[in-house]
């Protein structure tokens, strides 16, 4: 139907529906103030309740090495840490731990293997990287840590927060991830860096290829989101990794906001005697975080999604997808529709990624069109608004995602799109959050008002996808098959 329409006259229907956006915008705001009453009521709608704790079969089991009560420290001075270290905190404008801070930074002091678990948000990284930072003062040596990630963008991430925490003690740190130079990566590892942040297939690729690298010295391994990378998918590269690795010397910290408490699985990491520092249950997300749900018709979904873009207006706002091909469509329709922005997936390359969440994080794009590959770990402070387009097939992924907002004390807003089809899944996610979502008032005139344009939009985007899509595989035939090399070890989303 849309192929009929003329290029000209749908463009203009298109910017007109843009403007319509901009006057409801205006018009709704006044009707937000005239409804202030209604809005309070419906807030208290949606206060969440704090989730029962869930009862976990292998919890037992962990137990055994469960830490004390957490002890309350007032600054960082208390936790006998190394000036240089106190003072890069305090440089950070970190004023106290955390409460995983408080609970596993001593832990880690006393020489112990780690779980630690506590919500998105909550400062786990400083609480893994400040006792490696303490003991490498101690005994600096290079190839002395080692932290897996299970993207890119958050093992570059980290990599920073080593650099921060580590500023004042003269840290090296490189960051070893899929997407880039394989010889300029060997080039850094032959500086000898105390701590490499890597993502596990290429850190395989430079353990199997790079002359005079070896970890067979290392003393610390972190598995950030450990559960992720204990999973099938990273399963074989893991296991090649975990045998290479000194196991007597070494200590291992896994940390995630979802940590598995299956033994079998976290045996696999060879850990001797672990602490278990767990400041949240195995689903816990945080109290600042108000969710809720909109049931959508899924024949309606991106009208519901302009529909509320519309209603976000100068929010910072995370739009989660299923697929690679859904991040590009959403991220195109937004545009089109003279939102602003960017998309975040697996198929584009390492420095279109970069470039993406580049100019989201300099508010340049106030949305992020995004795939799973951004669901963990991420830190954007400015993140206001979750919105799961696609319901993820995976309970934890849901848990990980709406935690890119209400970070750090914050408070944020998550919205999830029903449809008919994604029923069974909700419940799911509803079940191990131990709450109900509340449903999300809507207008559901606007919506329908809306349809039409937002139709014929998705139309003029998908054939423009298609058109590109005809002539990328044109060009790339014959290329795929180098492509698929050791990159795509790093399996990073469905
Ligand atoms: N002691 C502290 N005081 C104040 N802010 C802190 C402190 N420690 C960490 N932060 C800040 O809190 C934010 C979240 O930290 P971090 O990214 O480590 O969370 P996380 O627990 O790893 O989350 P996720 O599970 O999503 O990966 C960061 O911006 C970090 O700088």
């Amino acid at each position: 139907m849309s192929g009929k329409v003329g290029k000209k006259s749908s463009k203009s229907e298109v910017a007109s529906l843009a403007a319509k956006i901009r006057a409801k915008a205006v018009e709704n705001q006044k009707q937000a103030k005239k409804d202030n009453k209604e809005e309070t009521l419906s807030e208290e709608e949606h206060v969440v309740e704090k989730p029962k704790k869930k009862q976990d079969n292998n919890e037992n089991e962990d137990e055994e090495g469960e830490s004390k009560d957490v002890e309350a420290f007032e600054s960082f001075t208390q936790l006998n840490l190394v000036p240089e270290l106190v003072q890069a905190c305090k440089n950070l404008n970190y004023a106290k731990p955390t409460p995983i801070q408080a609970k596993a930074i001593p832990a880690a002091l006393e020489g112990n293997d780690i779980i630690g678990l506590a919500q998105t948000g909550s400062g786990k990284t400083a609480a893994f990287a400040i006792p490696i930072l303490n003991k490498l003062w101690e005994d600096q040596q290079p190839y002395y840590a080692c932290i897996l990630s299970p993207t890119r963008e958050l093992a570059q991430q980290i990599k920073e927060t080593f650099d921060s925490l580590g500023s004042l003690m003269g840290v090296r740190s490189v960051c070893i991830v899929g997407g880039m130079n394989m010889m300029d990566q060997a080039r850094d590892l032959m500086r000898k860096p105390h701590i490499i942040i890597a993502t596990p297939g290429r850190l395989m690729d430079h353990l199997e290829n790079t002359r005079g690298f070896s970890l067979r010295k290392l003393k610390f391994l972190v598995m950030d989101e450990a559960d992720r990378l204990l999973d099938m998918e990273f399963g074989p590269v893991l296991d090649k990794i975990l045998k290479i690795l000194p196991v007597q010397g070494r200590t291992t910290y896994l940390f995630s906001a979802t940590m598995t408490s299956k033994i079998d699985k976290l045996q696999r990491a060879s850990l001797t005697n672990p602490v278990k520092c767990a400041v949240s249950n195995k689903y816990q997300t945080v109290d600042t975080l108000v969710q809720t749900l909109m049931v959508v018709p899924s024949g309606l979904k991106n009208t519901f999604l302009i529909y509320l873009l519309n209603e976000f207006i100068g929010k910072t706002i995370i739009i989660f997808t299923r697929t690679k091909a859904n991040a590009e469509r959403i991220s195109a329709l937004s545009n089109l529709l003279e939102f602003n922005a960017t998309a975040l997936h697996g198929d584009l390359n390492q420095n279109q990624r970069t470039g993406a969440l580049d100019l989201f994080k300099a508010g340049k794009r106030s949305i992020l069109v995004a795939t799973d590959v951004a669901a963990r770990g991420l830190d954007i402070p400015s993140v206001d608004i979750v919105i799961n387009y696609d319901i993820p097939v995976d309970s934890k992924s849901y848990i990980h995602r709406v935690g890119r907002t209400a970070r750090a004390g914050r408070s944020g807003k998550s919205i999830s799109l029903v449809s008919q089809y994604d029923l069974e899944l909700i419940l799911r996610i509803e079940e191990v959050l131990g709450k109900k979502l509340p449903k999300e008032n809507v207008d559901k005139d606007i919506i329908l008002s809306l349809r039409d344009s937002v139709d014929k939009a998705n139309g003029e985007v998908v054939m423009e996808m298609n058109r590109r899509n005809k002539e990328k595989q044109a060009r790339g035939k014959g290329r795929r098959g180098r492509m698929m090399s050791k990159d795509n070890m790093d399996r990073e989303e469905r």
